[in-house]
Protein backbone atom coordinates (compact mmCIF):
# COMPACT_ATOMS: atom_id res chain seq x y z
CA UNK A 1 0.00 0.00 0.00
CA UNK A 2 1.20 3.50 -0.63
CA UNK A 3 0.05 6.96 0.56
CA UNK A 4 1.19 9.74 3.16
CA UNK A 5 -0.35 8.11 5.68
CA UNK A 6 -0.44 4.09 5.74
CA UNK A 7 -2.07 1.53 7.89
CA UNK A 8 -1.60 -2.17 7.30
CA UNK A 9 -2.97 -4.99 9.26
CA UNK A 10 -4.20 -3.49 12.35
CA UNK A 11 -5.09 -4.96 15.35
CA UNK A 12 -6.32 -3.70 18.60
CA UNK A 13 -8.56 -5.26 21.82
CA UNK A 14 -9.24 -3.14 24.60
CA UNK A 15 -9.77 -6.61 26.91
CA UNK A 16 -11.74 -9.16 25.54
CA UNK A 17 -13.22 -6.22 22.70
CA UNK A 18 -11.53 -6.81 19.55
CA UNK A 19 -11.63 -3.07 18.22
CA UNK A 20 -9.49 -3.47 15.04
CA UNK A 21 -8.83 -6.88 13.72
CA UNK A 22 -7.17 -6.63 10.57
CA UNK A 23 -7.60 -3.09 9.21
CA UNK A 24 -6.05 -1.90 6.82
CA UNK A 25 -6.26 2.02 4.32
CA UNK A 26 -4.36 4.75 3.24
CA UNK A 27 -4.62 8.48 2.42
CA UNK A 28 -2.77 10.67 0.15
CA UNK A 29 -1.45 13.83 0.33
CA UNK A 30 -4.44 16.24 0.06
CA UNK A 31 -6.98 13.55 0.60
CA UNK A 32 -10.50 13.93 2.55
CA UNK A 33 -11.08 10.73 3.68
CA UNK A 34 -14.32 9.73 5.91
CA UNK A 35 -14.08 7.05 8.52
CA UNK A 36 -17.72 5.63 8.50
CA UNK A 37 -19.10 2.72 10.56
CA UNK A 38 -21.94 1.88 12.89
CA UNK A 39 -21.52 2.84 16.50
CA UNK A 40 -18.66 0.52 17.93
CA UNK A 41 -17.23 -0.48 15.14
CA UNK A 42 -13.45 0.93 15.37
CA UNK A 43 -13.53 3.42 13.86
CA UNK A 44 -12.28 6.26 16.38
CA UNK A 45 -9.63 3.42 17.40
CA UNK A 46 -8.66 3.61 13.44
CA UNK A 47 -8.22 7.72 13.89
CA UNK A 48 -6.28 7.25 17.32
CA UNK A 49 -4.15 4.47 15.78
CA UNK A 50 -3.36 6.63 12.39
CA UNK A 51 -2.65 9.57 14.62
CA UNK A 52 0.26 7.78 16.73
CA UNK A 53 -2.36 8.42 19.92
CA UNK A 54 -2.49 4.51 20.79
CA UNK A 55 -0.21 1.74 19.61
CA UNK A 56 -1.86 -1.13 18.13
CA UNK A 57 -1.19 -4.60 19.33
CA UNK A 58 -0.54 -5.78 16.00
CA UNK A 59 0.18 -4.22 12.39
CA UNK A 60 2.32 -1.16 11.17
CA UNK A 61 1.25 2.44 11.00
CA UNK A 62 3.53 4.71 8.64
CA UNK A 63 3.86 8.59 8.15
CA UNK A 64 5.87 9.46 5.54
CA UNK A 65 7.18 5.78 4.55
CA UNK A 66 8.70 6.03 8.23
CA UNK A 67 7.21 3.64 10.86
CA UNK A 68 5.15 5.50 14.06
CA UNK A 69 5.96 3.07 16.65
CA UNK A 70 10.09 2.55 15.09
CA UNK A 71 9.94 6.52 15.97
CA UNK A 72 11.07 7.90 19.34
CA UNK A 73 8.67 9.54 22.21
CA UNK A 74 10.34 12.89 21.19
CA UNK A 75 10.20 12.44 17.51
CA UNK A 76 6.26 11.05 17.34
CA UNK A 77 5.10 14.62 19.47
CA UNK A 78 7.42 16.41 17.57
CA UNK A 79 5.22 15.06 14.56
CA UNK A 80 1.79 15.85 16.32
CA UNK A 81 3.21 19.17 17.06
CA UNK A 82 4.37 19.87 13.42
CA UNK A 83 2.52 17.89 10.96
CA UNK A 84 -0.78 16.54 12.18
CA UNK A 85 -3.86 18.82 13.27
CA UNK A 86 -6.55 17.35 15.49
CA UNK A 87 -10.54 18.82 15.90
CA UNK A 88 -12.50 16.89 18.29
CA UNK A 89 -16.31 16.89 19.11
CA UNK A 90 -16.13 19.70 21.97
CA UNK A 91 -13.87 20.93 24.93
CA UNK A 92 -10.94 21.52 23.12
CA UNK A 93 -10.25 25.31 23.10
CA UNK A 94 -8.27 26.65 26.27
CA UNK A 95 -11.27 28.60 27.78
CA UNK A 96 -9.09 31.18 29.78
CA UNK A 97 -7.47 31.70 26.39
CA UNK A 98 -9.32 34.39 23.51
CA UNK A 99 -10.39 32.68 20.33
CA UNK A 100 -7.62 34.55 18.56
CA UNK A 101 -5.56 33.31 21.44
CA UNK A 102 -6.35 29.95 21.35
CA UNK A 103 -5.87 29.46 17.43
CA UNK A 104 -1.97 31.23 17.76
CA UNK A 105 -1.05 28.80 20.66
CA UNK A 106 0.46 26.51 18.71
CA UNK A 107 2.36 28.71 16.88
CA UNK A 108 3.66 30.40 20.32
CA UNK A 109 4.64 26.95 21.16
CA UNK A 110 6.96 26.27 18.55
CA UNK A 111 8.56 29.83 19.63
CA UNK A 112 7.15 32.21 17.08
CA UNK A 113 6.62 35.76 17.90
CA UNK A 114 3.83 36.91 19.65
CA UNK A 115 2.76 39.60 16.69
CA UNK A 116 3.68 36.84 13.94
CA UNK A 117 1.75 34.80 16.12
CA UNK A 118 -1.21 36.88 15.73
CA UNK A 119 -1.09 37.69 12.78
CA UNK A 120 -1.12 34.68 11.18
CA UNK A 121 -3.98 33.59 13.41
CA UNK A 122 -6.16 36.92 12.30
CA UNK A 123 -5.52 35.58 8.31
CA UNK A 124 -6.91 31.87 9.65
CA UNK A 125 -10.07 33.61 11.65
CA UNK A 126 -11.06 35.31 8.57
CA UNK A 127 -10.44 32.26 6.48
CA UNK A 128 -12.98 30.25 8.34
CA UNK A 129 -15.31 33.83 8.59
CA UNK A 130 -14.65 34.19 12.19
CA UNK A 131 -12.46 37.30 12.42
CA UNK A 132 -15.46 39.18 14.90
CA UNK A 133 -14.91 36.62 17.38
CA UNK A 134 -10.73 37.20 17.75
CA UNK A 135 -11.11 38.89 21.04
CA UNK A 136 -13.94 36.64 22.05
CA UNK A 137 -13.27 33.42 24.92
CA UNK A 138 -14.68 29.80 23.85
CA UNK A 139 -17.17 30.42 26.47
CA UNK A 140 -18.80 33.16 24.52
CA UNK A 141 -18.85 31.85 21.13
CA UNK A 142 -21.70 29.66 19.44
CA UNK A 143 -20.71 25.59 18.52
CA UNK A 144 -20.08 26.43 15.16
CA UNK A 145 -17.98 29.33 15.49
CA UNK A 146 -16.11 26.99 18.85
CA UNK A 147 -15.28 24.40 15.84
CA UNK A 148 -13.74 27.00 13.15
CA UNK A 149 -11.93 28.33 15.42
CA UNK A 150 -10.71 24.30 16.36
CA UNK A 151 -10.11 24.13 12.53
CA UNK A 152 -7.84 27.33 12.08
CA UNK A 153 -6.03 26.25 15.73
CA UNK A 154 -5.45 22.47 13.66
CA UNK A 155 -4.44 24.18 10.13
CA UNK A 156 -2.35 27.46 11.35
CA UNK A 157 0.72 25.07 11.86
CA UNK A 158 0.81 24.20 8.29
CA UNK A 159 -0.57 20.57 9.15
CA UNK A 160 -0.07 17.83 6.56
CA UNK A 161 -2.52 16.05 7.69
CA UNK A 162 -6.16 16.62 10.09
CA UNK A 163 -7.80 14.43 12.06
CA UNK A 164 -11.25 15.16 12.62
CA UNK A 165 -13.22 12.66 15.13
CA UNK A 166 -17.01 13.72 14.57
CA UNK A 167 -15.95 17.84 14.40
CA UNK A 168 -20.20 18.59 13.43
CA UNK A 169 -21.19 16.34 15.94
CA UNK A 170 -22.80 18.79 18.65
CA UNK A 171 -23.98 21.30 15.97
CA UNK A 172 -27.26 20.94 14.41
CA UNK A 173 -27.46 20.29 10.42
CA UNK A 174 -27.24 24.18 8.63
CA UNK A 175 -24.16 24.52 10.87
CA UNK A 176 -22.45 21.45 10.73
CA UNK A 177 -22.71 21.58 6.84
CA UNK A 178 -21.16 25.00 6.95
CA UNK A 179 -17.89 24.46 9.17
CA UNK A 180 -17.53 21.03 7.10
CA UNK A 181 -17.57 23.68 3.63
CA UNK A 182 -15.06 25.52 5.51
CA UNK A 183 -12.97 23.23 7.03
CA UNK A 184 -12.86 21.42 4.01
CA UNK A 185 -11.82 24.59 1.69
CA UNK A 186 -9.57 25.62 4.57
CA UNK A 187 -8.01 21.88 3.82
CA UNK A 188 -7.73 21.75 0.15
CA UNK A 189 -6.35 25.31 -0.09
CA UNK A 190 -3.38 24.52 2.34
CA UNK A 191 -2.68 21.39 0.87
CA UNK A 192 -3.64 19.17 4.22
CA UNK A 193 -4.76 15.93 3.97
CA UNK A 194 -7.96 15.22 6.08
CA UNK A 195 -8.79 11.65 7.84
CA UNK A 196 -12.36 12.33 9.45
CA UNK A 197 -14.39 10.03 12.01
CA UNK A 198 -18.16 10.41 11.38
CA UNK A 199 -21.87 8.39 11.07
CA UNK A 200 -23.15 11.04 9.56
CA UNK A 201 -23.93 10.76 5.14
CA UNK A 202 -24.12 14.79 4.83
CA UNK A 203 -20.57 15.13 6.81
CA UNK A 204 -19.10 11.63 4.43
CA UNK A 205 -20.17 13.66 1.42
CA UNK A 206 -17.20 16.46 1.52
CA UNK A 207 -14.72 13.94 1.75
CA UNK A 208 -13.16 12.23 -1.38
CA UNK A 209 -13.39 8.82 -0.22
CA UNK A 210 -14.93 6.59 2.53
CA UNK A 211 -13.93 4.01 4.45
CA UNK A 212 -16.44 1.60 6.38
CA UNK A 213 -15.12 -0.14 9.41
CA UNK A 214 -17.02 -2.74 10.48
CA UNK A 215 -16.13 -5.25 12.66
CA UNK A 216 -12.90 -4.06 13.07
CA UNK A 217 -12.17 -4.55 9.24
CA UNK A 218 -11.98 -1.32 7.07
CA UNK A 219 -13.61 -1.88 3.81
CA UNK A 220 -12.53 1.00 1.00
CA UNK A 221 -14.95 2.60 -0.85
CA UNK A 222 -14.05 4.61 -3.86
CA UNK A 223 -16.37 7.86 -4.26
CA UNK A 224 -17.74 8.03 -8.04
CA UNK A 225 -16.85 11.52 -8.45
N1 LIG B 1 -10.30 2.82 26.01
C1 LIG B 1 -11.14 1.79 25.83
N2 LIG B 1 -11.33 0.87 26.78
C2 LIG B 1 -12.16 -0.18 26.58
N3 LIG B 1 -12.85 -0.40 25.45
C3 LIG B 1 -12.70 0.50 24.46
C4 LIG B 1 -11.84 1.63 24.58
N4 LIG B 1 -11.90 2.34 23.42
C5 LIG B 1 -12.75 1.67 22.61
N5 LIG B 1 -13.22 0.58 23.21
C6 LIG B 1 -14.16 -0.42 22.61
O1 LIG B 1 -13.67 -0.75 21.33
C7 LIG B 1 -14.74 -0.80 20.38
C8 LIG B 1 -14.50 0.20 19.26
O2 LIG B 1 -14.58 1.52 19.83
P1 LIG B 1 -14.43 2.86 18.96
O3 LIG B 1 -14.56 4.00 19.89
O4 LIG B 1 -13.23 2.76 18.12
O5 LIG B 1 -15.73 2.75 18.04
P2 LIG B 1 -16.46 3.87 17.16
O6 LIG B 1 -16.78 3.21 15.86
O7 LIG B 1 -15.62 5.10 17.10
O8 LIG B 1 -17.77 4.12 18.00
P3 LIG B 1 -18.74 5.41 18.10
O9 LIG B 1 -19.27 5.68 16.73
O10 LIG B 1 -19.82 4.94 19.03
O11 LIG B 1 -17.90 6.53 18.66
C9 LIG B 1 -16.02 -0.57 21.17
O12 LIG B 1 -16.56 -1.82 21.51
C10 LIG B 1 -15.54 0.17 22.40
O13 LIG B 1 -16.40 -0.06 23.48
Amino acid sequence: MSGLLVAEDLHKSFGPTAALDGASMSVAAGEIVAIMGPSGSGKSTMLHCLAGIIRPDAGKVSYRDQELSAMSDSRRSALRRGEFGFVFQFGQLVPELTCLENVALPLRLDGVRRKDAARRAAEWLDRLEIDDVAGKRPGEVSGGQGQRVAVARALVTGARVVFADEPTGALDSLNGERVMRLFTAAARESGAAVVLVTHEARVAAYSDREIVVRDGKALDLERAR
